[in-house]
C-alpha cells in the first residue's frame, strides 16, 4: 500500500483543545463533545429503523442483481458468505480493543503527526466541526510497523501479522464486490483497463481505519462520527456487536445498520459514484455511541492505482447521458476532501446530473454534523 494515500490532510491538521482526552474515563459530557444542547434534545438525530439496508449471499444466484439494486437504491448493503474466516473477523477485533484500552500516553507514541496519513488520533474531519466526536481512531496506511513498535516495544509482531492477513483477505474481497457492483451495470474487465490483467486490482491502493466509540455518559447529545461519504472506491466495515452505524436515504431519513453476526458492511464511495457516472451514489453515514456498550468497527478503504484517473466510465456515457464529473486521482480527490469535506464531490462535477437528484453530501435536509 503505497504511503502517498494520502499526505492530503497534513493541510488541515486538526486543532483543537481537548483533543486527546481519556474518554473511557469522563464521567459526565464535557461541553467540548456535546454536540446537542440539553434545550434541543427531543428533536434531534431521530431514525427510523422500521427498514435497512439488504442483506446479500455473495454466493447466491442473484448477487450482482441484489447488489446494483442496493447500490442504486441505498448505496451501501450488507453481504454474508463474503469467504473472511470469523476467526479473523475476531482477531481483528482483539487486536483493535488491545490498542486502544493502553494508556493515552502510550496511544500518543504512534500518534499521528500532523502531515501524515497512518497513526493514532481523532477524526480528520474533527477540523470541519466545532466540537469534538465521541471516538478514537488509528489509521494503516503502509507498514504498521512503525507504529505498532512504538505501541509494544516487546510485543509488535502478532498485531502486524493479523493486520497483514486482514489487509491480504480484504483486498481479494475488495476485487470480488467491485465486479459484482460493476457487474450489475454491464460492466467487464475491457471496460476497466486499470484492474490488470485478470481484473484483480492488484495495483489498487487501500488504507485501514479502527475507529472506537467508548460508552458515553449521555448518548444521545454526543457523535461517534459525523455524517460523511468515504473517499473510496468502496470501503468494507467490520463492526462489533454494539449497533451505532446509520446510513441515510433520500426521503426516509436516517437507518440503523444492525450488526448481524458474520456479515460485513459494504459502502459506495465517492470514486465508484464518478466511475458509474452518478448511477451509485455514495452513501451518507455516521456512527452513534450508546450509554453501556464499547463499541469497535474496522474499515477497509479501498481506492484505485496512484496514478490512475478516475472519471465515468466511457460505457456509461453517451449523448443521454454526458459525464457528470472531470477525472481525478485518488490523492487529488483526498486532498480535495481535505478542504471542502462535504462539497469534494460537487467540485468535481461537470454539470448537473440529468435525474435531479443531488450528490448525497449536498443534501440542503442532512445536517452533517
Ligand atoms: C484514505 C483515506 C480515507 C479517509 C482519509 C484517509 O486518508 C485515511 C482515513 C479515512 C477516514 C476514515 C474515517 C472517516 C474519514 C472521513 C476520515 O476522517 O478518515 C475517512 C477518510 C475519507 O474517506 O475521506
Ligand atoms: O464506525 C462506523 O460504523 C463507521 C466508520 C466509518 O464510517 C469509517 O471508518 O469511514
Ligand atoms: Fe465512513
Amino acid at each position: 500500500m503505497p504511503s502517498r494515500v494520502s499526505d492530503d490532510f497534513m493541510a488541515h491538521p486538526v486543532n483543537l483543545h481537548q483533543k486527546h482526552l481519556d474518554l473511557s474515563s469522563v464521567k459526565e459530557l464535557p461541553d467540548s463533545h456535546a454536540w446537542v444542547s440539553p434545550e434541543e434534545l427531543c428533536s434531534s438525530g431521530a431514525s427510523r429503523d422500521t427498514e435497512s439496508i439488504p442483506v446479500i449471499d455473495l454466493n447466491g444466484p442473484n448477487a450482482t442483481k441484489l447488489a446494483g439494486q442496493a447500490c442504486k437504491t441505498w448505496g451501501a448493503f450488507q453481504v454474508t458468505n463474503h469467504g473472511i474466516p470469523e476467526s479473523l473477523l475476531d482477531k481483528m477485533e482483539a487486536a483493535g480493543r488491545k490498542l486502544f484500552s493502553l494508556p493515552i500516553q502510550q496511544k500518543l507514541k504512534a500518534a499521528r503527526s500532523s502531515d501524515g496519513v497512518s497513526g493514532y488520533g481523532v477524526a480528520r474531519i474533527s477540523s470541519f466541526f466545532p466540537k469534538l466526536m465521541w471516538s478514537e481512531g488509528f489509521t494503516i496506511v503502509g507498514s504498521p510497523l512503525e507504529h505498532a513498535r512504538q505501541l509494544w516495544p516487546k510485543d509488535y509482531n502478532n498485531f502486524c501479522d493479523t493486520i497483514e492477513e486482514y489487509e491480504r483477505e480484504m483486498k481479494a474481497l475488495a476485487g470480488r464486490l467491485m465486479w459484482v457492483m460493476l457487474g450489475s451495470l454491464g460492466i467487464t474487465k475491457e471496460d476497466v483497463n486499470w484492474s490488470g490483467p485478470r481484473g484483480e486490482f492488484n495495483g489498487a491502493c487501500a488504507a485501514l481505519q479502527f475507529n472506537s466509540y467508548p460508552a458515553c455518559p449521555d448518548p444521545d447529545r454526543a457523535m461517534g462520527l459525523a455524517a460523511h461519504t468515504d473517499s473510496t472506491l468502496l470501503t468494507i466495515l467490520h463492526q462489533n456487536k454494539a449497533s451505532g452505524l446509520q446510513v441515510h436515504r433520500e426521503g426516509t431519513g436516517w437507518v440503523t445498520v444492525p450488526p448481524l453476526p458474520g456479515a460485513l458492511v459494504v459502502n459506495v464511495g465517492d470514486l465508484l459514484h464518478i466511475l458509474s457516472n452518478g448511477l451509485y451514489p455514495s452513501v451518507l453515514h455516521r456512527a452513534m455511541v450508546n450509554r453501556t456498550q464499547h463499541r469497535l468497527s474496522m474499515a477497509y478503504l479501498l481506492g484505485p492505482p496512484s496514478c490512475v484517473q478516475i472519471s465515468p466510465l466511457s460505457r456509461l456515457v453517451d449523448h443521454g447521458h454526458p459525464a457528470l464529473y472531470r477525472p481525478i486521482t485518488w490523492s487529488e480527490y483526498l486532498d480535495t476532501k481535505a478542504k471542502n469535506f462535504n462539497k469534494a464531490l460537487s467540485s468535481v462535477r461537470l454539470c448537473a446530473p440529468l435525474n435531479g437528484f443531488a450528490d448525497a453530501n449536498d443534501h440542503g435536509s442532512v445536517t452533517v454534523g
